[in-house]
C-alpha cells in the first residue's frame, strides 16, 4: 500500500514539473500515427507545451535542431515514414535532446518489430508502451497481437521493462491500470488514471507526447519527469471522468482538466509508490 508520505514526497516534484512546462512551453516535435495526431497535439497544448507535427524527412535537418524534445510513435508505420523517424531520432540524440519512442502495436508485423528495434538502437531517452508492447520489444519477438490494445496488465511487464531498460539504457514506462516506470534498477508505480481512458484511442500516444514535454524541462532526471507526466495525465483523467458520460465526453473533459489542474488538485491526488 502507498504510504501518505511517499506520495507527498513525489507530489511537490509533480507539481514543479507541470509548472515548469507551463512556464517554458517546450517545443515538442511529434512524428506520430494518423489516429493520434489531434489528441497528442491538444494534450500538449493543454499542458502548456507547444506541439509540432513535423514529419517530412526533408524538413528534419532544418527543424529538429530547434526542438526541445521529440516523440516518435510507430502506430501507423509504413516504409516511407521510417527514414523520417530515424533521421529525427538520430539528430535528437546527437544534439542531446530527449526523445520518446512509443512502439505502438509493435507486434503487428515483423517489419514493425524490426523498425522499433532499429529505433531503440538510436538511444531513446524513454520507451513508453503498454504491457504487451513492452513485453514484445523486450523479448524482440511479437507474441500474439491485439493491434494497438494490450492483452497484458502493465504489472505483467515489470521484468520485461527492467530488462529493456538495462539493455537499451532508456527509461522504460509501461502504461496501464498502474503505470510502471523503471531505469532497470528502481521500479516506480503511478496509480493515477481511470479505466475509461482505455476506451479513448490514442490516450497512450498522448501520454508519450506529454512525457517528451516533461523530459524537456528536466533532462537530468528522466525517470522523475516520466513519473510526473504519467501522474499528471492520470489525475486529469480522474477529474475528467467525474464530469463525463462516456469516452467521448471524457476525451473533452480530460483535455479541460489537464488545462485547469491546480496545485491542490495535484497534491491531493498524486498516487505514486516505489515497487522495487
Ligand atoms: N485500468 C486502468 N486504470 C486506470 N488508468 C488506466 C487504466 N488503463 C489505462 N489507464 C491509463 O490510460 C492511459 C493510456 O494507457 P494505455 O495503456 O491504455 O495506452 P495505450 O494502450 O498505449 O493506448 P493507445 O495505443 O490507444 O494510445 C494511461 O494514462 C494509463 O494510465
Ligand atoms: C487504433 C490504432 N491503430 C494503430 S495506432 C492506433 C492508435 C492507438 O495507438
Ligand atoms: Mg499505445
Amino acid at each position: 500500500m502507498e504510504s501518505k508520505s511517499e506520495s507527498s514526497e513525489w507530489g511537490s516534484g509533480v507539481w514543479a514539473h507541470l509548472t515548469t512546462v507551463r512556464q517554458r512551453s517546450p517545443l515538442v516535435q511529434c512524428i506520430t500515427n494518423f489516429v493520434s495526431m489531434d489528441l497528442v497535439a491538444n494534450t500538449l497544448l493543454s499542458a502548456g507545451a507547444s506541439p509540432a507535427m513535423v514529419h517530412s524527412v526533408v524538413e528534419i535537418p532544418d527543424f529538429t535542431p530547434h526542438i526541445h524534445a521529440l516523440c516518435v510513435n510507430v502506430g501507423t508505420l509504413t516504409p516511407d515514414w521510417l527514414p523520417s523517424m530515424k533521421s529525427a531520432a538520430e539528430l535528437a540524440s546527437k544534439l542531446g535532446k530527449p526523445w520518446v519512442l512509443d512502439p505502438a502495436a509493435v507486434s503487428c508485423s515483423g517489419f514493425r518489430l524490426k523498425s522499433c528495434l532499429e529505433l531503440v538502437e538510436l538511444k531513446p531517452t524513454v520507451i513508453k508502451g503498454n504491457g504487451s508492447e513492452i513485453i514484445a520489444l523486450s523479448s524482440a519477438s511479437p507474441g500474439q497481437t491485439r493491434g494497438a490494445d494490450s492483452s497484458h496488465e502493465s504489472t505483467d511487464a515489470i521484468e520485461a521493462a527492467k530488462s529493456l531498460a538495462f539493455s537499451s539504457g532508456a527509461i522504460v514506462a509501461v502504461s496501464g491500470a498502474v503505470d510502471i516506470v523503471t531505469d532497470g534498477k528502481r521500479v516506480i508505480g503511478v496509480h493515477n488514471g481511470t479505466k475509461m481512458m482505455q476506451k479513448i484511442t490514442a490516450t497512450g500516444c498522448s501520454l508519450a507526447g506529454l512525457i517528451a514535454a516533461f523530459l524537456a524541462v528536466d533532462q537530468l532526471q528522466p525517470l522523475e519527469a516520466t513519473v510526473s507526466a504519467m501522474s499528471v495525465f492520470g489525475i486529469a483523467g480522474e477529474l475528467g471522468e467525474a464530469m463525463s458520460k462516456g469516452p467521448a465526453s471524457l476525451r473533452m473533459h480530460l483535455i479541460d482538466s489537464l488545462y485547469g489542474l491546480d496545485e491542490t488538485m495535484v497534491l491531493s491526488r498524486v498516487n505514486i509508490t516505489r515497487l522495487g
